[in-house]
């Protein structure tokens, strides 16, 4: 089959590094692909003919077509191919998740979902605390949901980071917003971090839910109901998403725009919300509808992973607060933070 060979290909050219990602489609005796690199998508497709050779087979190509991401990057142009200070032979990656800190309407047990709420002074300080904690692990793109308390955190995280890049929102609105938020050095270019925002990345819509204090709902509800609104995998709140809907969005969107980065060699750090890191850690860690559940997430607490060879490997834990207990290192996350202490030192 024209499309196992090419599949092949297309993962050794991966392995290899040509490009971060690829996706595959057949019909019609044609088979087709998606290659993502640099924040270009590359849509290829071919006959079963001559011009691409893989070992066995040749193909023509009979369309091409280039176009941009939805993460257009003027930081992540070829120009700043270099920059990453963590560029790592052993092509791992540092993926680390921080839930925002506390909001104003979690200090009131309201319920929040897609309400677009601020941290209050404690979650200011649990988003610096956090940064603490991964002041040392290299950060080269950031992604946060389109809400400000996950940006808030994003940002207040990295005014702790010891590397002292910074975080620039990617403004992709509009052509206009594109070109008024070019940057035109490239030394500067280096020195920063692209930000990107996402709404698949926000909490669960929470429906008629949303604005309503969690215990009096309670109360009216029962708790059971309320139990079941909150923690069941597919039952929605009124008018409002389950963790499941919430689970499709968030994590359709990591594997499209997020693992592809990591797949290329870039860190990154995604600052978002309680049912959409949950939904993104029972992709990574291969959690069943069940454990899901369960899985409860603190504010303010970074959790890390290294993607190393196609894996996820659980780094860090919400619960061990240190850094020292939390971050068992790498020789290539030690050999990063010896270079932080070097050039802090110089
Ligand atoms: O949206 C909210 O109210 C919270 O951020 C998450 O709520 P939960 O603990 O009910 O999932």
């Amino acid at each position: 089959m024209a499309s196992a060979t090419f599949h092949q290909a297309i993962v050794t050219l991966q392995s290899r590094g040509y490009f971060s990602n690829s996706s595959l489609n057949q019909e019609n005796g044609i088979a087709s692909f998606r290659l993502i690199s640099k924040g270009v998508k590359l849509d290829i497709a071919f006959t079963r003919r001559e011009t691409y050779c893989s070992r066995r087979r040749s193909f023509t190509v009979i369309q091409a077509s280039a176009s941009q991401t939805t993460a257009p990057d003027p930081v992540l142009s070829p120009s700043n191919g270099t920059a990453s200070d963590s560029k790592k032979k052993s092509n791992e990656a540092a993926l680390i998740l921080i839930r925002h800190g506390e909001s104003m309407w979690n200090e009131k047990n309201l319920f929040t979902g897609c309400v677009d709420v601020p941290l209050t002074k404690k979650g200011v300080e649990e988003a610096i605390e956090a940064g603490k904690r991964i002041s040392n692990i290299p950060v080269d793109m950031i992604y946060t949901s389109s809400l400000i308390r996950a940006q808030m955190t994003a940002m207040l995280a990295m005014t702790e980071h010891r590397r002292k890049k910074v975080p620039i929102i990617l403004h992709d609105e509009n052509e206009q917003a594109r070109e008024w938020s070019q940057i035109f050095s490239d030394d500067t270019k280096k020195q920063c971090i692209p930000v990107v925002t996402a709404w698949q990345l926000n909490e669960r819509m929470y429906g008629e839910l949303q604005g309503l204090n969690k215990q009096e709902t309670a109360d009216r509800y029962g708790s059971e109901q309320v139990h079941v609104w909150r923690r069941s995998y597919d039952t929605p709140p009124p008018n409002g998403e389950s963790l499941e809907m919430c689970a499709e969005r968030a994590v359709a969107y990591f594997k499209e725009y997020i693992q592809p980065q990591l797949l290329s060699g870039k860190n990154v750090m995604i600052a978002a919300h309680g049912n959409s890191l949950r939904s993104i850690i029972m992709y990574l860690d291969k959690l069943t509808s069940q454990e899901v559940i369960s899985l409860e997430l603190s504010t303010g607490i970074p959790m890390l992973y290294i993607f190393k060879e196609g894996r996820f490997i659980r780094r860090g834990s919400p619960v061990a607060p240190t850094e020292a207990s939390v971050y068992a290192y790498t020789k290539s996350l030690a050999q990063y933070r010896q270079k932080l202490d070097e050039m802090l030192q110089s």
